[in-house]
């Protein structure tokens, strides 16, 4: 699903953020990428995301060389992947059913899809009955739900979490992280950035910690630090 070699990422300011980095993730893995702040986590998925280019290496996307695609391409990439924040970011005005649809509004889904595919999402992450409920009106476990069935309405291959359970008390951050093992369990690939041990430690997936932009541990059934 994804490929870096030797990829290396070093801003206009000459702070080398990823250094000669090589990884892989194939499809249906559910990855935890861990570090220390400034580990060159948000970094490698901004790479991941074509939101910057990598200064040296290839990383390649479903089969596809994520630096040499062209613009009008890379939105067709983007949709391949939800995209999940610790700060949700969803629209304050428009309810849970309207976020969702907006993901698909963008896509240029059909109205009849929209109509179809919206209530599956909120009925997929436990949150059927809540489709006119503003954000302002629903808890911060509920926002995330809303967030993930917006990443998840577009069908994509991959959803990359950037500290999901950052914001939530540790039962919600539970019922996240069972959530987002359904949608794993469905096929999704997975890749979740995440300080919450007690996450990692209890789900015992695939683990990748990055320190100074280099991949320091990549452990199978991993947990969250080495050093217990
Ligand atoms: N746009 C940028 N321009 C210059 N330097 C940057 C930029 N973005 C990140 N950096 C630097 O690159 C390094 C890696 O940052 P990055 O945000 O990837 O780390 P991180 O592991 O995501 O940290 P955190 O856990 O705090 O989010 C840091 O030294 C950071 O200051």
């Amino acid at each position: 699903m994804i490929q870096f070699y030797n990829v290396s990422k070093v801003y206009d300011n000459g702070v080398k953020a990823v250094s000669d980095l090589t990884l892989t993730i194939k499809k249906g893995e559910f990855v935890f990428l861990v570090g220390p702040s400034g580990a060159g986590k948000s970094s490698l998925i901004k790479l991941i995301f074509r939101e910057e280019l990598p200064t040296r290496g290839q990383i390649m996307f479903n089969g596809r060389n994520v630096a040499r695609m062209k613009s009008r391409e890379i939105p067709h990439m983007r949709r391949k992947i939800g995209m999940v924040f610790q700060d949700f970011r969803l629209l304050p005005q428009k309810t849970a059913a309207e976020n969702i649809a907006f993901a698909l509004e963008i896509t240029g889904a059909s109205t009849r899809d929209i109509k179809r595919l919206v209530p599956e999402a909120l009925e997929q992450v436990g949150l059927k009955g809540k489709d006119n409920l503003l954000p302002a009106q629903m808890s911060g476990g509920e926002q995330q739900r809303v967030c993930i069935a917006r990443a998840i309405v577009n069908n994509p291959l991959m959803i990359i979490a950037d500290e999901p359970t950052g914001n939530l008390d540790p039962i919600t951050s539970k019922e996240i992280a069972q959530l987002f093992q359904e949608i794993n369990r469905r096929g999704t690939t997975i890749l979740m950035v995440t300080h919450d041990s007690g996450l990692v430690n209890n789900l015992k997936k695939r683990v990748i910690e990055v320190a100074g932009g280099v991949v320091v541990r990549d452990e199978e059934s991993g947990v969250y630090s080495s050093e217990l």
